[in-house]
C-alpha cells in the first residue's frame, strides 16, 4: 500500500463508499478507512436506513394479515421477533456482499484500511487497529465520520434498558410495552412498525407536534392514523426521571407529570457527532458553536485540504440534512468541484432540489423549497392543495388521510405555464408518486406539462395531473373563456 493518495476518505458509509469509489473510478489513488470490516456501509447498512425499512416491510405484511379478517381469512398468533430480525439481518447481509473490504479491494482495485483515523497534520493522518498503526497523507482528505445517536439524561437513567438505533435491531422478543422517546423520523418509523407488530408503543415528543420538519397539517394526518392504530403519542413532555426499570416520569408543560410504565425504551432524540478520535485540533479543523464542523458553500472545512461529506457535514451554511442521499449529493458536489478547473467555477452546495421519505405507511414526501424558505427568501408562491378523497385510486384501495399540498409560483395569465417550488405528500407510496414532481421541480416543468400527460387509468399517480386539472379550470382567466366559447 501508498502511504501518499490524491484522496483519503475517512469512513465507509455512504459518504465515504460514494466520494472513494467515484474517485477510484476517475483514476485517482483513494484510500478509505473504517474502524471494522462490519461497519463498512455504516449507519444506513448496519444501524439505519437498511434494517429499519426492511422492519418496516415485515411489519406491513403482518398489518395487511390482520386486516384482511374481513374478507374471511383467519389470521392469529405473535410476532416472532427473533424470526423477524433473523429476516433483517439476510437483507443486510445481501447488501454486505459488496460493502465489505475484501470486494472493494479487489472490484474496485480501492486501497482500503480498517483501523481508527486520528490526524497527525494538516494532510497527514494515522491509521491504528489490529495491525499496528501506520501514517498515510493525500491531497485531499474527506471526514465522513457520520453521526451518531445522542445520549438521553435523566435522573434514574442508570437501571433501565435503553436501546437505540444502534441496538434495537439486535431485539429477539417483541417487547410488550415499547416507549419511544422522540418523535422525529426515526421515532415515528418504528413506533407503527412495533405497533403493528404487536406492542403497545408509547411515543412521547418534546415538541408539540410529531415530524416538525413536515407541514403541521401532515403532522396531524399522521398522528390521527398512529393513533387509529393503536399508538399513544405524548406530545410536549420531556422526561423527568425514570423511577424504576420499568416506569418513567414526564414533565408537562403546565408544570403537571405523569407516570408512564414500559417494558423496554428507544431512544431517537437526534444525532451528535463521531469527532472525538480524530484529533481535529491537530489539522487545524474548528467546530462551530453547535459542536458541528465549520464548513463553507463547498463542504470545506477551515484546514483548505479537508472537505466533510454525509452526516459529518451537519455545519454547511445550507442546513443539515441526515439521509444516505444526502451524503450523495456531498459526494457529487465534492467531486464536481475536485475535478472542474479554477475555484470561480466550483459549485455550492444547495437543498432548494432536496427531497426526503418518511416510510411510515401512509408515507410522507417533501420536496424542493419549503414554505418556510419560500417566506424567508422573500418569493411569491401560491399553495395548491389536493384531497385524495374524489381519486378513483385513492377510493378503491381505500386511502385514508391522503393529501397533495403544491408551492407554486403564482398563476399568471396563463396558468399552464405555472412552475412548481416544492411541496409535500402524505399517501401510501408518496415517496415514488411523487418522483415526477420532484423532476418537474428540477427540471422546471410547468403545469402544462402535467396537464397534457395522459395517465392510464386508474394509475396513483394520477394525483400528480388532477391537483393541476382542479387548479387550472378554477383560475382560467375570463378572456380564454369567453375566446373557446366564440371559437365553438
Ligand atoms: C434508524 C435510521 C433510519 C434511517 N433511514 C434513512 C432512510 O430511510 N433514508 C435515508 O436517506 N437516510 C436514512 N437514515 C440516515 C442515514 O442512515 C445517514 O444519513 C447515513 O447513513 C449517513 O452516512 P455517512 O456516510 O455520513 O455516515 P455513517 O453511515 O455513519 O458512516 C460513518 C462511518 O465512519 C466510520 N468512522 C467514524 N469515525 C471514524 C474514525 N475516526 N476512523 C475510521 N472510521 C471512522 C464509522 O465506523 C462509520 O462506518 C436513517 C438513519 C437512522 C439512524
Ligand atoms: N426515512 C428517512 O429518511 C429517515 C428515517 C429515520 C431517520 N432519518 C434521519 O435520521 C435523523 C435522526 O432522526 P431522529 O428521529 O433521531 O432525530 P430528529 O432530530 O429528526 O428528531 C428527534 C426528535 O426528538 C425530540 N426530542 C429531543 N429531545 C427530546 C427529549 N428529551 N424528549 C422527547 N423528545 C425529544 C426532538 O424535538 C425531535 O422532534 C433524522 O434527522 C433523519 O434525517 C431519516
Amino acid at each position: 500500500m501508498k502511504s501518499h493518495y490524491d484522496l483519503i476518505a475517512i469512513g465507509a458509509g455512504s459518504a465515504g463508499l460514494g466520494v472513494s469509489i467515484a474517485m477510484k473510478r476517475l483514476g485517482f489513488n483513494v484510500l478509505l478507512i473504517d474502524r471494522y470490516d462490519h461497519r463498512i456501509g455504516g449507519d444506513c447498512l448496519n444501524d439505519g436506513c437498511v434494517p429499519s425499512k426492511a422492519l418496516i416491510h415485515v411489519s406491513r405484511l403482518i398489518h395487511s394479515a390482520k386486516r384482511s379478517q374481513p374478507f374471511g381469512w383467519k389470521s392469529e398468533g405473535k410476532t416472532d421477533l427473533a424470526a423477524v430480525m433473523q429476516y433483517v439481518r439476510e437483507r443486510q447481509d445481501s447488501i454486505r456482499v459488496h460493502e465489505n473490504a475484501a470486494y472493494l479491494r479487489e472490484t474496485e482495485e480501492l486501497d482500503v484500511e480498517l483501523g481508527t483515523a486520528r490526524f497527525v497534520g494538516k494532510q497527514t493522518i494515522e491509521i491504528s487497529g489490529g495491525n499496528g498503526s501506520r501514517v498515510v497523507s493525500a491531497k485531499n482528505i474527506v471526514l465522513c465520520t457520520g453521526s451518531k445517536p445522542k445520549t438521553l439524561n435523566a435522573t434514574g437513567i442508570d437501571q433501565v434498558k435503553l436501546y437505540t438505533n444502534e441496538t434495537i435491531f439486535s431485539l429477539e422478543t417483541l417487547p410488550e410495552r415499547l416507549l419511544i422517546v422522540g418523535a422525529g423520523p426515526i421515532g415515528i418509523e418504528l413506533c407503527q412498525a412495533f405497533q403493528r407488530m404487536g406492542s403497545q408503543v408509547t411515543v412521547v415528543g418534546a415538541e408539540e407536534r410529531i415530524l416538525t420538519k413536515e407541514l403541521p397539517e401532515v403532522s396531524d394526518l399522521l398522528q390521527k392514523r398512529l393513533t387509529e392504530e393503536g399508538v399513544i403519542v405524548k406530545l410536549n413532555r420531556k422526561v423527568k426521571a425514570f423511577h424504576d426499570a420499568n416506569s418513567v416520569e414526564l414533565q408537562l408543560e403546565n408544570g403537571l407529570t405523569e407516570l408512564i410504565e414500559f417494558d423496554a425504551v428507544l431512544v431517537a432524540i437526534g444525532r451528535t457527532f463521531n469527532f472525538d478520535d480524530l484529533n481535529l485540533a491537530a489539522a487545524g479543523i474548528e467546530l462551530n458553536d453547535k459542536g458541528q464542523i465549520k464548513l463553507n458553500d463547498y463542504l470545506q472545512t477551515t484546514n483548505e485540504h479537508v472537505f466533510a461529506a454525509g452526516d459529518a457535514a451537519a455545519g454547511l451554511p445550507a442546513g443539515q440534512r441526515y439521509f444516505s442521499h444526502a451524503a450523495e449529493l456531498h459526494v457529487a458536489t465534492l467531486i464536481t468541484n475536485f475535478i472542474t478547473p479554477g475555484q470561480v467555477l466550483d459549485k455550492k452546495l444547495s437543498y432548494d432540489h432536496f427531497s426526503w421519505v418518511t416510510f411510515t405507511d401512509p408515507e410522507v414526501v417533501t420536496f424542493g423549497l419549503s414554505e418556510y424558505d419560500l417566506k424567508t427568501r422573500k418569493i411569491s408562491y401560491e399553495r395548491i392543495d389536493y384531497d385524495f378523497a374524489h381519486d378513483d385510486r385513492a377510493v378503491i384501495e381505500d386511502y385514508e388521510y391522503a393529501r397533495l399540498i403544491l408551492f407554486t409560483e403564482p398563476t399568471g395569465i396563463n396558468p399552464f405555464s405555472t412552475k412548481i417550488l416544492g411541496g409535500t405528500m402524505i399517501a401510501p407510496n408518496a415517496g415514488e408518486l411523487a418522483q415526477e414532481l420532484i423532476l418537474a421541480v428540477q427540471q422546471k416543468l410547468t403545469a402544462g406539462d402535467f396537464f397534457n400527460k395522459i395517465y392510464p387509468y386508474p394509475t396513483a399517480s394520477r394525483v400528480n395531473k388532477s391537483i393541476w386539472v382542479d387548479h387550472i379550470s378554477d383560475n382560467l382567466p375570463g378572456v380564454v373563456r369567453k375566446a373557446v366559447k366564440w371559437f365553438y
